[in-house]
C-alpha cells in the first residue's frame, strides 16, 4: 500500500467538502469551435485548460474523455497530461475517462499508464470495462487500490444500444449488468467509508434493473444532462439521497463557456440543483 490515503476516502472527503457533481471535461470539436477556437491542438490547449481551471476549482471530480485528446495526436495527449496535473493542483480528483480494457497481461500496461505507483499519466481513478471478462480487470484493480487510486468499472451504460449485451441475462438468472455490480461489491466488502472500486451505470436507466445494495463503492452516472436524464432521473434510478454516487455531466456546463464566469455559473447551479432535496426537474 502506497502512503497515499484510499480512493475511497479520498473521494468521500472530495464530495462532502465539493457535492457530487463529476465535471467532464470532453472537448468536442463542436464546442472548440463555439468556444471561436481553433479546431486544432493549440485550440485544444486553450479549451481544456480554461475549462479544467473553473470546473476543477468547483467540483470534487472531473472527468477529461481521453478520445478528444487522442484525436489530435501526441499534441493532444500532452495536453491530457497538463489537463490531469492541473485538475490535481486545483483540488479535484480526476477520473480519466479511458475506458480501457483487455486481457490480463496487457491491461497491465493501461494500469502502468495511469493508476499504477509512478503512473505516467498518473489519474485518481480511471473507467474500465469488464467485457473481457471481469476477471481480466483484477490485476488492474489491486494495483490501483494499492496505490491509492481507484477504477470505475463499466456495469449499465447510458447509451440506447447498451441493454443487448449488459441486460442479457446469466444462466443463474441475474443480467451481465447485475452480475458486474456484484464482482465489484465483492471488491469493496467492509470497506469504509466506502470502498474504492466504482461501477458506471448511465442516469439515462430505467429504475429497477440493478440491485446496488451491497455495492459499498461509488456509481459513476453519466447521462445526466446532454444525453436527457434529470435529477428526478437520478433520484428515481438511485434514491433520494444517491448515496455515493457521482451524476457526470460534460457538454451540458461546457456548451456555457467560453466566459470562465458563464462556466462557473453553470457549475453553480448545477450543484445546487443536486443538493436541493425537493428538487425534482433539472
Ligand atoms: O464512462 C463514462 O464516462 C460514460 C459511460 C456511459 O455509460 N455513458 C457516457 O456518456 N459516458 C461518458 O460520459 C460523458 C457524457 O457526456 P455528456 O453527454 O456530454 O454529458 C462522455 O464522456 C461519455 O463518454
Amino acid at each position: 500500500m502506497s502512503g497515499r490515503e484510499r480512493f475511497g476516502a479520498r473521494l468521500a472527503k472530495a464530495v462532502a467538502a465539493r457535492g457530487p457533481l463529476c465535471a467532464g471535461i470532453d472537448p468536442h470539436p463542436g464546442l472548440i469551435e463555439a468556444w471561436g477556437l481553433p479546431l486544432d491542438a493549440s485550440g485544444l490547449e486553450r479549451f481544456a485548460l480554461s475549462a479544467t481551471e473553473v470546473l476543477a476549482a468547483q467540483a470534487a471530480v472531473v472527468k477529461p474523455q481521453s478520445a478528444f485528446f487522442e484525436s489530435f495526436g501526441a499534441a493532444g495527449v500532452r495536453v491530457l497530461e497538463r489537463v490531469v496535473s492541473t485538475a490535481r493542483d486545483a483540488g479535484a480528483l480526476v477520473l480519466l475517462d479511458v475506458k480501457r480494457g483487455d486481457i490480463g497481461s496487457t491491461m497491465g500496461a493501461y494500469t502502468a499508464a495511469y493508476v499504477a505507483e509512478g503512473a505516467a499519466i498518473a489519474a485518481d481513478a480511471i473507467t474500465v470495462s469488464p467485457y473481457l471478462g471481469f476477471g481480466s480487470l483484477a490485476q488492474c484493480a489491486e494495483t490501483a487500490v494499492s496505490a491509492g487510486r481507484g477504477i470505475f468499472v463499466l456495469a449499465r451504460t447510458s447509451n440506447p444500444e447498451a441493454g443487448e449485451v449488459q441486460n442479457a441475462k446469466l444462466p443463474d438468472g441475474r443480467t451481465v449488468a447485475q452480475a458486474i455490480v456484484d464482482s465489484v461489491a465483492a471488491l469493496n466488502a467492509g470497506a469504509e467509508p466506502l470502498g474504492d472500486v466504482g461501477v458506471v451505470v448511465g442516469a439515462t436507466v430505467p429504475p429497477g434493473e440493478l440491485d446496488l445494495s451491497r455495492l459499498n463503492g461509488p456509481v459513476l452516472a453519466p447521462g445526466f444532462g446532454a444525453q436527457g436524464a434529470t435529477v428526478a432521473d437520478l433520484r428515481a434510478l438511485f434514491g433520494a439521497s444517491l448515496p455515493g454516487v457521482l451524476p457526470a455531466s460534460s457538454r451540458d456546463i461546457l456548451k456555457h463557456g467560453p466566459e470562465q464566469a458563464a462556466l462557473r455559473q453553470a457549475v453553480e447551479r448545477v450543484a445546487e440543483v443536486l443538493a436541493d432535496p425537493q428538487e425534482n426537474g433539472q
